[in-house]
């Protein structure tokens, strides 16, 4: 069960969302501007709400009313961005080890060779990241995000930078996450329909 339901503020902009949702991977959509980001943000522990509650799966990590708001590091979140945000001084493998580092490292329930294998980036361990086509860079991202042992995945746009091919390249992966990985998630995009392959549900954010 996930719980988001909170307001929140940044400078000028307002937004409130109610969602109650029994599904493990949900969407996020809206229009450009319509608080998207700043919603993963909150549950991020990034951005504190003016109110409300954030349960993710029945945990709660923040209910501005029971004075709990756990720190974004307490939190386990796995976040994938739109522009992938790899190191651009480490290789892949490094890039991915970089995930596994500190507590992750203990008993890791997403082990390296597994999480390699199920987004096929063997091949591309050695190679520095600067040649990687953008599908390749979102799956070493994933990679990366999975590797650090999260108990939730954010993704904000995962496939907006790619072109179309790219994107229907992409999608299987992040498929065989939603199915193998079996983590909660909250995925943000523009288009609703790249999200009903992957989510259970839809919601739109704004008016
Ligand atoms: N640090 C900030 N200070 C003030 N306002 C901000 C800040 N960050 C974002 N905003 C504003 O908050 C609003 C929501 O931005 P947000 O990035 O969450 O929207 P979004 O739906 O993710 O947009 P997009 O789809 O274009 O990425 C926008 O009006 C934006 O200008």
């Amino acid at each position: 069960m996930h719980v988001l339901d909170f307001s929140l503020r940044r400078g000028a902009f307002e937004r409130s969302v109610r969602i109650l949702s029994p599904h493990r991977v949900i969407a996020l959509v809206g229009a450009s501007g319509a608080g998207k980001t700043s919603l993963l943000h909150a549950i991020a522990g990034l951005l504190r709400p003016q109110r409300g509650r954030i349960e993710i799966d029945g945990r709660c990590l923040y209910d501005g009313q029971a004075g709990i708001d756990l720190p974004a590091h307490r939190r386990r979140i796995g976040y994938v961005f739109q522009d992938a945000r790899l190191f651009p001084h480490l290789d892949v493998r490094r890039n991915l080890l970089y995930g596994l580092r500190g507590e992750a490292r203990q008993s890791p329930r997403f082990e390296f060779e597994a999480v390699v294998d199920l987004l096929g980036i063997g091949a591309l361990l050695a190679r520095s990241t600067a040649g990687l086509s953008g599908g390749e860079t979102q799956r070493v991202a994933l990679g990366r995000a999975l590797l650090s042992q999260p108990r939730i995945l954010l993704l904000d746009e995962p496939l907006s930078m790619l072109d179309m091919d790219r994107r229907d390249e992409l999608l299987p992966y992040l498929q065989r996450v939603r199915d193998e990985i079996a983590l909660p998630m909250i995925y943000v995009s523009h288009y609703p329909d790249e999200v009903k392959r992957i989510a259970d549900e839809v919601h739109t954010v704004g008016d």
